[in-house]
């Protein structure tokens, strides 16, 4: 069954969590040296790899005297600083004495959040690929401040997949899949082992970080395969400390979790609309409105909006709601704010004469919209 779901992937991101490639002490290079061996089995096969690697804070914590978790983000910033080039040196090294050439990559959330730096991003990262080296893709930790943060890898390893148009997510952890409970507090937990859709029932059973050098825990990893999902593509999470445990998943082996992709796949960019863009603002929409984009597969008009929140540029995401101020969909929209507010609850052939131009009837167009399900 697995060699079935995993013959026909051409393209897959692996993600190496914290607890994979360090401990207490800092970075395991021997670990690194076996998953690279690992990557290039997978390579010798016709696959091609796109890693997004954690590590750099675990990498360079050692230097500020710190053994826990930073406990503040400047402190998690000079780690990750230290530490990335650390990271970096390691895995160039343990791939190079095989052969193979890599490249590390940073990115923001902002980075993807822009349109064209996201088809920029996807350019450099297409590229590599085409010269046969692999990327390596952390968060850039030394100058992301909150609003521009992915917050985990696992979340950046999802939207990666969509950049980077992969089939498949592999999520390597300290941890051999998803089970019913955490298994670190609860012996009696059992794996399991396919999971057809991410349920509210499997959020639940997904808790935080098991060690001092992970961060989401399970959590962020079962959001991330969701996420992964809509675009399309599955997910497996697996043991990332057991050698040679990637070649034996691609064989076939039933090992770790495999999460399916969603039946009803979203577009990659209406998937980057949904996850990826950051909304800037609120529409809130009568009832008519919100029927015919729900119901009917109709574009938002300006007729239909009632109200506005937040400041916002034309091509911004806005989140769509009703007039009880419920979310129902995200959308970029076509007019900035200035723009909106003269046309607000008026007819498309009003606009022109308003305005002394338009963009088009819609305010926010269908191709744009993601509704919420
Ligand atoms: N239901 C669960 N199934 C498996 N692991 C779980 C579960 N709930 C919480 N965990 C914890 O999640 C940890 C893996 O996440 P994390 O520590 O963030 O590692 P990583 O560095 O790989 O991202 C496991 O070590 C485990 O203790
Ligand atoms: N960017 C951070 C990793 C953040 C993160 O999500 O860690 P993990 O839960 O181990 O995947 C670092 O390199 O230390």
């Amino acid at each position: 069954m697995r060699k079935n779901l995993l013959g026909h992937v051409k393209r897959v991101v692996i993600k190496i969590g914290s607890g994979v490639i360090s401990d207490q002490k800092g970075l395991e290079e021997g670990q690194i040296a076996s998953i690279s061996r690992d990557v290039c089995a997978l390579r010798a096969r016709g696959l091609e790899v796109v890693l997004v690697s954690s590590g750099a804070v675990a990498a360079g914590r050692g230097d500020l005297g710190i053994t826990g978790r930073p406990q503040s983000i400047p402190l998690k910033q000079a780690a990750a600083a230290i530490g990335q080039s650390r990271l970096m040196r390691a895995y160039k090294e343990a791939f190079n004495s095989q052969g193979t050439k890599v490249a590390q990559v940073l990115l923001t959330r902002d980075d993807l959040a822009n349109r064209r730096r996201y088809l920029n991003a996807r350019n450099t990262l297409m590229t590599l690929l085409e010269y046969d080296i692999v990327p390596i893709i952390n968060e850039n930790d030394t100058v992301v401040v909150d609003e521009i943060r992915f917050g985990d890898n696992d979340n950046l390893s999802a939207m990666v997949t969509n950049l980077t148009e992969s089939s498949l997510l592999t999520i390597l952890s300290d941890v051999d899949g998803l089970y019913d409970k955490d298994p670190r507090k609860h012996p009696d937990a059992r794996r399991i082992s396919e999971v057809e859709r991410v349920t509210e029932e499997i959020e639940a059973m997904a808790g935080g970080a098991g060690s001092l050098v992970g961060t989401g825990g399970m959590f962020t990893k079962v959001r991330a395969a969701k996420r992964a999902a809509l675009y399309g593509a599955g997910t497996i999470i697996v043991n990332g400390r057991i050698p040679g445990i990637l070649p034996r998943l691609f064989d076939g082996e039933e090992l770790g979790t495999y999460f399916l992709p969603a039946r009803d796949r979203m577009a990659a960019k209406k998937h980057w609309i949904a996850f990826t863009k950051k909304p800037r603002g609120k529409l809130f929409v009568d009832e008519g409105a919100r029927r015919a984009l729900m119901e009917n597969g109709k574009s938002l008009l300006p007729s239909g909006i009632k109200g506005v929140e937040g400041g916002f540029e034309r091509g911004d995401a806005v989140r769509l709601c009703d007039l009880d101020g419920v979310e129902f969909a995200k959308g970029v929209i076509n007019y900035s704010l200035p723009e909106l507010l003269p046309i607000l609850g008026k007819k498309t052939s009003e606009i022109a004469a308003i305005l002394g131009y338009k963009y088009g009837d819609e305010v926010v167009h269908r191709d744009n919209l993601v509704l919420n399900k």
